[in-house]
């Protein structure tokens, strides 16, 4: 079965907070990757995870020392390296890895870190994480042992990586790529892409998104999506109605900027954060 995405079966989104409640409430997501020329991708991911409303934001940059101490503009995200968040006593909810992570044997190594040490936060997989994932070296059973709480996030490409096809056979028959991806991997996925298309690992509805433009077709929208992602997670939505809410609010974002002119042509991801953040409150407390 397929059922699209709208904004009617996303109630859990638009709950109004608590008055008594406090940042501990919402949750906290850390992000690993940034490595080698793509700082950016995780600041763009714990940018729009912040203003997707978490309580709290760790950055962990996938470096022995942390490149930069501070975001000046967003000084509220917390920075130092992914070795010491993974060591740190924090809990963190939900971790969201591979946004600009390299496939070094480092960036292996923190993977195979989080899913055997941190098998109890939900674990989100984007970008080179999913590469990785993709590689001969790597050991399925080391997903697995995570117990359906991981959610892969590939653009078409690298869907065909982890498929070992090429990106037109995904193109040409995405419903099937992305239940084959659920099942293989006994995760939610979230394939990409014109009508993204989510899958969970038990249930064989497939929801297809009906938002979105090819204003989103530029550079850092998916980290963008992925920090949303784990940040709804974080904020203790169920599972679906976090991931189909990210989905949806950052193809509506987009859709917006277009009505405003800002998009399609020169939308920029940071843009899809701000505007998702307007479209969640507008909707909740309007
Ligand atoms: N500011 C930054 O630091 C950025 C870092 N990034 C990182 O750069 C690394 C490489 O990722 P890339 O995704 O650029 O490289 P990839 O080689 O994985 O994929 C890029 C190619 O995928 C194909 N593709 C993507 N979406 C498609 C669609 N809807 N239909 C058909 N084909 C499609 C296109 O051929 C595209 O050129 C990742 O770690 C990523 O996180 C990027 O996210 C961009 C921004
Ligand atoms: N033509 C399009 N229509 C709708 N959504 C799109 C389109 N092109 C890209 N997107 C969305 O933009 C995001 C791009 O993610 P990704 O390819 O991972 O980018 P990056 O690696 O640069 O961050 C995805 O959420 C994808 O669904």
């Amino acid at each position: 079965m397929i059922v699209d995405i709208n904004f009617e079966n996303l109630s859990e989104l638009f709950q109004k907070r608590n008055l008594d409640s406090n940042k501990g409430d919402y949750g906290t997501v850390g992000i690993i990757g940034g490595s080698n020329g793509m700082l950016g991708s995780i600041l763009l991911a714990g940018r729009a995870a912040l203003k997707l409303g978490v309580g709290k934001v760790l950055i962990g940059f996938a470096y022995n020392e942390s490149p930069i101490s501070v975001d000046f503009m967003q000084p509220e995200l917390m920075i130092n390296t992914a070795t010491y968040w993974l060591k740190s006593q924090i809990k963190v909810n939900t971790w969201v890895i591979g946004c600009g992570l390299g496939q070094s044997i480092f960036s292996q190594k923190l993977i195979n870190e989080i899913l055997i040490l941190k098998r109890k936060s939900t674990i989100v997989l984007d970008a080179d994480a999913l590469n990785i994932l993709a590689s001969k070296n790597f050991s399925k059973s080391k997903l697995n042992c995570a117990n359906n709480t991981v959610v892969l996030t590939p653009h078409p490409a690298e869907a065909a990586r982890l498929l070992g096809c090429s990106t037109q056979e995904i193109q040409n028959n995405r419903l099937d790529a992305v239940r084959l991806l659920s099942k293989n991997f006994k995760a939610w996925i979230v394939l990409k892409g014109k009508n993204t298309l989510v899958c969970s690992p038990d249930d064989k509805t497939i929801f297809r998104n009906t938002t979105g433009n090819p204003g989103l077709a530029s550079s850092g929208t998916g980290d963008v999506l992925a920090g949303m992602i784990g940040s709804l997670i974080s904020q203790k939505l169920c599972l679906k109605q976090a991931i189909l809410g990210a989905v949806w609010l950052h193809g509506k974002a987009s859709d917006e900027l277009s009505l405003e002119n800002i998009g399609p042509i020169g939308l920029t991801a940071n843009e899809i954060a701000d505007c998702a953040r307007k479209i969640r409150n507008k909707i909740t407390y309007n």
